[in-house]
């Protein structure tokens, strides 16, 4: 895989809006933001991770990057280029490997199938599925059928799946939510690794603080919605892979768990 040029891939977002018509009594007519002037600069070849509270508007924001929702206002550039829709450059991992993966091909056809639609020739796409059937660890298991595997293993068909395609953009919504622990930090291993090989640029969505801790280089915390925002960015020092008993880990850990604290003083469900 090539390393990704990282002025071509660093994404730029200004003063971005989503906001849907308001459906409650009394309200018809007015318009309620689910996210509201977010500004950042993701560069090319950054590991980035969006933290922050179930239902802030975290999908939302990966969606409209991935070009599946579309933005009410502001500006999101990839390079130079402004994005409207979905992109090559561009790919998703979802929290759920079953919508994305086709029940009726085997793992080895779902992990081919995009280099297949690109009339990739038989022998170059087996080398590369090869490979990363190889890397998330499902050797062995190539011919199988998803309903064959546990959630986890289709988790890593969906992953390599993504990373066949080497797009130079990995958007990942929380795409570790639903493993066991063990397969999870099987996973963000591989992930972290994966990284640092490729120079891709990862947006990475969680709510969990020590994954954010473990993989990310800057750590955006999303403020809960309406109305939602970047409240803090977070710079992570640390060397990979990173010791989640050293006391720096500890500290950064401590650092965000009461920004959390702060925000939910007060807070209350609508
Ligand atoms: N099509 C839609 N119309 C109206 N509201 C929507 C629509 N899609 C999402 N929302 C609202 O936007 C808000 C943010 O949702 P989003 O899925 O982006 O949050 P999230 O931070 O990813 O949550 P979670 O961590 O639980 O997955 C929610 O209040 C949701 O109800």
């Amino acid at each position: 895989m090539a390393l990704a040029d990282a002025s071509s891939t660093t994404i730029t977002i200004e003063r971005l809006n989503k906001s849907y018509a308001e459906l409650k009594p009394g309200k018809a007519g007015s318009v309620h933001y689910i996210i509201k002037d977010i500004d950042l600069v993701i560069k090319g070849g950054e590991f980035f991770v969006l933290l922050g509270p179930s239902g802030c508007g975290k999908s939302t924001l990966l969606n409209i990057i991935a070009g599946f929702v579309s933005k009410s206002g502001g500006h999101l550039r990839v390079g130079s280029v402004e994005i409207e829709k979905p992109g090559r450059e561009r790919a998703v991992v979802f929290q759920q490997a079953d919508s994305s993966l086709f029940p009726w091909l085997t793992v080895r056809q779902n992990v081919e199938f995009g280099l297949k639609m690109q009339k990739m020739p038989k022998e170059r796409r087996k080398e590369i599925s090869d490979r990363f059937i190889k890397l998330v660890g499902l050797f062995g298991h190539e011919n199988k059928l998803p309903r064959e595997l546990s959630g986890g293993m289709k988790q890593r068909v969906q992953l390599a799946r993504v990373l066949a395609n080497d797009p130079d953009i990995l958007l990942m919504d929380e795409p570790f939510g639903a493993l066991d622990a063990m397969t999870r930090r099987l996973m963000q291993k591989e992930l972290g690794q994966i990284w640092r090989e490729t120079g891709k640029t990862v947006i990475f969505v969680t709510h969990d603080i020590q994954e954010a801790l473990l993989l990310g280089q800057r750590i955006a915390v999303m403020s809960s919605g309406p109305d939602a925002h970047i409240s803090d960015i977070y710079d992570v020092p640390l060397d990979y892979p990173r010791d989640v008993s050293s006391r720096e880990f500890f500290a950064l850990n401590r650092r965000i768990q009461s920004h959390f604290d702060a925000e939910l003083e007060g807070a209350s469900y609508p």
